[in-house]
């Protein structure tokens, strides 16, 4: 015997359901509400019944021929009778159709004959059909054992738009105006302008027609996010966006996006789109028909998913264009970061590192020096007579000086080795893991290519330059900070200033 399958995961609520005030007074007022004709309440009291069967089903609805007539229609239509003999009792119809389908059936024609007065209930109630299919779909290729129920769920998942509707038609006549394209940003608008959205509305008013418990609860989570839910909830919050895409005006594109959200959701990958498309478009007139909504549009879906998977290319094709377009800008703008970083620590004048620059890796050497017991060297370097040679040549002259100097300085030391300018005319050297006397070579190495190559010519006579320089090791003393080892380097370059100038001296020695 077929049976009434509850999904576990759509838990029943326990207790009655309230709304807020003063849409629930509003509602209780209400005389308009959508009501149920007797034999459905008849019949809604035996699905409630926990022990009920088949033969009770069959009875209540025998009661009311129209009832029986147009589930005995439903039981022999192509949706359930495939190859099967046409069959002729309220009993064999109920059987065939199983109890569930059955209520969703009995109460979609008790609801149905409330009337289509507006458009917006027109398209709820395509919407309806359509979405009862889908999800009957998801669920026969996902969770069968539920498929009944999730049909029925489906199919009254927006009934709460009904009582809202019926309420306050003025209020809802612009609120409703597209059900279908808008359906997503509804409930928002509805708990702005009702303190409740149509979720919980409908499944009040299911509660109150005295709607099982388990159906009234589908109705309730019927909208929300599509991640981490159960199959079957899943397969209940799809059924809308289906509904939506199939009824929309341009339902390709409404498609692309649909697809793009089935392929991010885990356990849809299973799902084609082409058939669940084709079997609405088999059941969808029939169903239509014995639901009595007004038949939706069929599409040709070969043509419909063509047209979707065009879209699809276009969209990833200009995603990739854009994704290309974002890195090249990421790409200059990390360009010109790292330009920016280069030159926040170089001397603008001569390209070699600037003071503050330094002084952060003397820092940072220094430190490693002391943790791992190694050495390092620097070298202080003043020009000799600078004041002079700006005097008589210019500043400009003296610039280019600098900036030579600076040249030669840079070529005459090792990788690995920082030359920077240290203020005017003074520059500072750090050879990492180098003792005194390396520090020594170098230095006479430069000192004699200072003497041997003209720094500069103006107006073609050859211009040469003499240096001072200080070198410190840390080595050769006892240096608590870059402060003093800088001092004694800086100290060891005076010392040469005062015994004439053009010359090295060494700390310590
Ligand atoms: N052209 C030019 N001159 C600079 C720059 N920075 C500092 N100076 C000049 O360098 C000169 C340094 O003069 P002093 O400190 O007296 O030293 P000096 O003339 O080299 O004499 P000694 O160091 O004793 O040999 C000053 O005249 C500064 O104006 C610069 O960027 N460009």
């Amino acid at each position: 015997m077929p049976e009434v399958n509850s999904p576990s995961e759509i838990s029943e609520p326990t207790r009655l359901l309230s709304l807020p005030e003063p849409l629930q007074a509003q509602l209780d007022e209400g005389t308009n509400l959508p009501s149920m004709p007797a034999a459905v309440g008849r019949v809604l009291a035996v699905a409630r019944h926990p022990d009920a069967g088949l033969v009770d089903f069959a009875r209540a609805i025998e009661n009311d021929p129209a009832l029986t007539l147009r589930l005995l229609s439903l039981a022999n239509s192509a949706f359930y009778s495939r190859h099967q003999t046409p069959l002729r009792t309220c009993h064999e119809a109920v059987s065939r159709i199983g109890l569930d389908a059955t209520l969703a059936a009995v109460m979609s024609f008790g609801l149905s004959r409330t009337g289509h007065q507006s458009r917006h209930l027109m398209l709820l109630w395509q919407r309806a059909t359509v979405a009862a299919l889908a999800a009957r779909y998801l669920a026969q290729q996902l969770c069968p054992l539920h498929s009944g129920t999730l049909f029925t769920m489906a199919l009254l998942q927006d009934i709460g738009i009904l009582a809202l509707d019926a309420m306050a038609p003025k209020k809802t006549e612009r609120l409703y105006a597209d059900v279908i394209s808008c359906h997503s940003t509804l409930e928002e608008k509805e708990r702005v302008s009702f303190g409740s959205d149509h979720a919980a509305v409908g499944a009040w008013l299911a509660q109150r027609w005295g709607v099982p418990g388990h159906l009234v609860s589908g109705i309730q989570q019927s909208h929300g996010p599509l991640t981490s839910i159960p199959v079957e909830l899943l397969c209940l919050r799809l059924s809308g966006p289906i509904a939506d895409a199939w009824l929309s005006p341009s339902p390709a594109k409404s498609l692309v996006n649909l697809m793009h959200r089935l392929k991010l959701i885990d356990g849809m990958e299973s799902i084609s789109v082409n058939q669940l498309l084709n079997d609405i478009h088999h059941q969808l007139p029939a169903m239509a028909s014995l639901l009595d909504v007004t038949a939706p549009p069929l599409h040709d879906n070969e043509a419909m998913l063509q047209e979707a998977q065009q879209h699809l290319f276009k969209q990833t094709l200009t995603l990739s264009a854009r994704l290309d377009k974002q890195q090249n800008e990421m790409e200059a703008l990390r360009q010109r970061q790292d330009d920016l970083e280069a030159r926040s620590r170089q001397d603008v004048l001569t390209g070699l590192a600037n003071r503050q620059w330094l002084e952060e890796q003397l820092q940072q050497r220094f430190a490693l020096c002391q943790i791992e017991s190694r050495t390092m060297s620097i070298v202080f370097i003043d020009i000799d007579h600078f004041k002079h040679l700006n005097d008589e040549y210019g500043h400009q002259v003296g610039d280019k000086v600098l900036e030579r100097f600076g040249a030669v300085l840079k070529s005459s030391i090792r990788e690995g080795d920082l030359a920077g300018r240290y203020g005017g005319e003074e520059f500072l050297i750090i050879l990492p893991d180098e003792v005194a006397s390396d520090a020594l070579a170098m230095v006479e190495r430069f000192l004699q290519r200072l003497n041997n190559e003209a720094v500069i010519y103006v107006e073609g006579k050859p211009l040469y330059v003499t240096a001072s320089v200080g070198i410190a090791s840390l080595d050769d003393g006892q240096f608590d900070n870059i402060r003093e080892l800088i001092d004694a380097a800086d100290q060891c370059m005076y010392r040469v200033k005062h015994s004439g100038r053009s010359g090295v001296a060494v700390y310590g020695r």
